[in-house]
Formats: C-alpha cells, structure tokens, sequence
C-alpha cells in the first residue's frame, strides 16, 4: 500500500470505532499520522524514548545569556540524578530518558551519559566559524547512530530534548541564516532584560553578517550552529524510513530540525511538533516546516518537556486507533446516513 492508501484505509479504520466520525479529533489525525510513518493502517504502540542533548556554546562569551556556560554540565547532572523537569514529565508520560554530551566544555561522568563529544564547546562565532567540516560531520554522524540504535531497541517514537546555554542565541543565528526574518525570530531564551535582548540581536546580526554568505544547511552549521542542535539534524535525517516519530521540543531543537529539513524536506512526514514554545521564532519555524504543535502550554523550558508531552498524546491517539471496539465488534448501531466530519 503506498502512503495514501494507507492513510485512507487508516482514517476508515478509526470512522469503524465506537465514536461518532472524527469526534477524537486530532487524537484521530494522530494515529493516521503513525500509521503513515509505521506503514500500517492500524499503527502499533511502543517503547517511547526521548534523547537530551547537550553542548556548550562560545557564543556565551560574547554576554548573550543570564546563566554561566557551567550551568549546561551542572544540569547534565541533574538530568543523571532524575531531579530536572524532563526526569519528571518522561517519567510520567511514558518517555525513556537517554542524555548525551555532544560538546559540553568539560568532561562529564560517561557512566550514565552517552558520550559523542564533537569537541569542548562550538568556538564563538561572533568571531570566527563554530566548529570545523570535521566536527560538524562527526555531529551529524553521531546523531544518525544515535538514532538507528533506538530504532533498533525497539523505540517507535523518540523525542529529542536539549540542554545548552546560550543555544537560543544559535538557534536564532541558525534560523535566519536559514532564511527566516530576523525581526520575526530574535526573542529572549531564559528572561534577559530589554537591554540584553538588543545587545543579542546586535551580535546575531553582526555574526550573520561576517559569515554570509550560506551555501546550504551545512555551511549554516558549520558557522553558527551548535554541536548538539547538528547532533539532532542528523538524529532526525538518520529516522528516515525507519517507521519510527521524533517529537521535536522548543526553540532550539526546532533550529536543529530545520536544517535537517533544509537537508532533506521529506523529514516533516515524521516529525511531530511537541508543543508551541514562548519563544517567538519558534511557531516561524514549525511553519515552514509544515508542521502545527500539539499543545501550548507557554513552556520555554527545552530538555524535552514539550516534545514529551506531546509524545504522550500521539501515543494516546495510536492507543485509540489499536483499542478501541468498533461498531461490530461492540454491536453498537452506526449512524442512519453519511455522517459528516465537522
Ligand atoms: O525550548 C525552548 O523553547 C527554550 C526557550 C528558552 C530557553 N531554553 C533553554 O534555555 C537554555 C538557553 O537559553 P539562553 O538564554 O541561555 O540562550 C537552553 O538550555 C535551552 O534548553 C529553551
Ligand atoms: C536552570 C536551567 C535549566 C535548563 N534546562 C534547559 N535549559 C536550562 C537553562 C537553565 C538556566
């Protein structure tokens, strides 16, 4: 069956369940959407998985964020210790918690973080390119293992969280050397003043400026991005074809999914957006990518909270379309006539 039928048999399938048409609503559109990525008209539950990434930025020297680079490895440690807001909602959503050093500053205790140091932070790219050619493949390498790895532990449906000081800095440079204007992306990460917030759009813009300019996602990458945000681009990439969903998060995860996307525009057919982050430039991108967020809960937290909490409702719509009685299983009367889905 190619993707349409698929996706029409699937939407016949859940119009057969004890529930007038369509009144699941987008818990319905949900499980059309896995039964696409799965390639199975009734899509199966799994083991859910959410991967956090984290990495140092030496675009934090250039005085763009409330918080010291340390906090990055300190919330590592958090993370390993179950104490952070992503151990709590994964817990409870059904989420796995798996963390990676992708280029933290310092070295990290490997016994329970998965190491794919890219380096000891990107370089600031108020001044020079973040990382190397050599660096920025061995992020989109590790990304892809990363991913074919959970793939085959049996995971259907991982989310992607990140942890990095200064990051919303890069993403925002990463977005608008993507394309995206500036004006509607530039926003606050954690709460800086007025003034701070002028001063890090001064050093985006300036930094855009000395590097364009962008022959493609990979130039973006190599000059502006970020070892954990390339780590996920190539997580994203490396879940291609492999019926498995990737819930993305906020604002940073979400400039990693965009150069993947760039990469390759195919990605949004799997890619599921959690929820809807404070940060204004982060609904600009879920645009173009095509993609609508699942919830919007004014979080701007990253780790992976949204994409969890989104997770968690996919998960229900696959539970709906695999449980529930139909109309002749249950001996329930279905409607008189062609019923409209309004
Ligand atoms: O996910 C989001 O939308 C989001 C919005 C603002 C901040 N964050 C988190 O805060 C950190 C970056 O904030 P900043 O101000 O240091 O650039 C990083 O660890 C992100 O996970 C995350
Ligand atoms: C405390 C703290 C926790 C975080 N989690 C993700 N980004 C973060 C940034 C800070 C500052």
């Amino acid at each position: 069956m190619n993707n349409e039928q698929i996706r029409t048999a699937a939407r016949k399938h859940l119009d057969g369940l004890t529930k007038p048409v369509g009144s699941l609503g987008k818990l319905e559109d949900f499980a059309v959407k896995m039964a696409e990525i799965q390639g199975k008209v009734v899509p199966e539950s799994g083991k859910m998985g959410a991967f956090v990434i984290a990495a140092d930025h030496g675009i934090n020297e250039a005085g763009v964020s409330m918080y010291p680079k340390e906090v990055t490895k300190q919330m590592v440690a958090n993370f390993t210790q179950n104490g952070a807001g992503i151990n709590v909602l994964a817990r409870h959503c059904g989420f796995d918690v798996f963390i990676v050093d992708a280029g933290i500053a310092s070295d990290v205790d490997l016994s329970q973080v998965i190491g794919c140091k890219a380096g000891y932070g990107t370089r600031n790219f108020h001044e020079i390119e973040a990382m190397t050619a050599d660096q920025l493949e061995i992020c989109l390498a590790n990304g892809k293992q990363l991913a074919e790895n959970a793939v085959t532990e049996g995971y259907k449906i991982l989310a992607l969280g990140d942890m990095g000081i200064s990051n919303t800095t890069t993403a925002a440079a990463m977005a608008i050397a993507g394309g995206l204007p500036a004006e509607s992306i530039i926003d606050k990460g954690t709460g800086i003043s007025s003034e701070m917030l002028d001063h890090k759009r001064r050093v985006i813009l300036e930094s855009i400026e000395r590097h364009a300019p962008f022959s493609d996602a990979k130039d973006i990458m190599r000059k502006v991005g970020g070892f954990e945000l390339a780590t996920m681009a190539g997580f994203i990439l490396g879940l291609k074809g492999k019926g498995c969903a990737c819930m993305i998060d906020g604002f940073p995860v979400t400039a990693g999914a965009y150069m993947a996307w760039l990469m390759d525009n195919e990605v949004s057919a799997y890619l599921f957006a959690g929820h809807k982050s404070k940060v204004k430039g982060h609904a600009v991108m879920l645009q173009a990518m095509g993609l609508e967020a699942i919830v919007e809960l004014d979080m701007r937290l990253g780790e992976g909270t949204g994409a969890v909490i989104g997770g968690f409702l996919v998960n229900l719509g696959i539970k709906i379309a695999s449980e529930m009685a139909s109309f002749n299983d249950a001996g329930v009367s279905q409607s008189t006539g062609k019923e409209e889905n309004y």
